[in-house]
């Protein structure tokens, strides 16, 4: 059995990473940051999504000598010329809150008409291999940001995210698997899920 370091420190994105890797990848085993000695952490600090999950990836790796996984995301708003983007986890300032982004982005868009609040997730995943071997992969979601917070699932911005399949309920109303079966992230990993397969075998 091989083993693979899933590198992140956000417990949901994780337990979503988790799952859908569980679902779509036989004989390897996830560990988290929490399994392994702590080691410093890179700071986000690329201009991109694939940038940033390298970073990421690159760190646990060089760290452990583990393949790692790791997952850069955020939310992309038209109305605000792409942002946050990158830039998501921490949009309000630091320390990081998912209440205070959700406010800042509410406030942000508040003279926004219904009909130009269409955005996306985006979501890098890498794969490095202690050989040196790196693969990237990406996913997305389009949708709308709504008016008001709906929702208890998930995690980050999907209280006020509806995507373009259930246009009557935020990703946080939704099922987990339903999350997963359309999600920026279940799509990255459902495509990388083969791939590390191939290069832990
Ligand atoms: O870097 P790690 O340790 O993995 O954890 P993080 O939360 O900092 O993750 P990112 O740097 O990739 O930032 C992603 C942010 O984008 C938002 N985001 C990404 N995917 C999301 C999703 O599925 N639902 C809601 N918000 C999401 C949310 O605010 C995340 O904190
Ligand atoms: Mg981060």
């Amino acid at each position: 059995m091989s083993t693979v370091l899933v590198a992140s420190r956000n417990a949901k994105k994780l337990e979503e990473m988790r799952r859908i890797l569980a679902e779509h990848l036989e004989s390897v085993e996830v560990v988290g940051l929490d399994d392994v000695e702590p080691f410093d952490e890179p700071v986000e600090d690329q201009p991109t999504f694939e940038g940033n999950a390298l970073l990421k990836a690159r760190a646990g790796v060089a760290a452990t000598g583990l393949p790692t996984i790791a997952d850069d995301s955020g939310l992309c708003v038209e109305a605000l010329n792409g942002m946050p983007g990158v830039l998501s986890a921490r949009w309000s300032g630091p320390p990081k809150s998912d209440e205070r982004n959700n406010e800042l982005l509410l406030a942000q868009l508040s003279d926004v008409p219904d009909e130009r609040r269409r955005a996306h997730f985006r979501c890098a995943v890498a794969l490095v291999h202690p050989d040196g071997r790196e693969i990237v992969v990406e996913g997305r979601m389009d949708g709308r940001v709504i008016r008001e917070v709906r929702g208890s699932g998930g995690f980050g911005y999907d209280v006020l995210f509806v995507a373009d399949e259930f246009p009557d309920l935020t990703t946080a109303e939704l099922s987990r698997d339903a999350k997963d079966a359309i999600s920026h992230r279940g799509k990255a990993l459902r495509e990388i899920a083969p791939l590390v397969a191939q290069m832990l075998a």
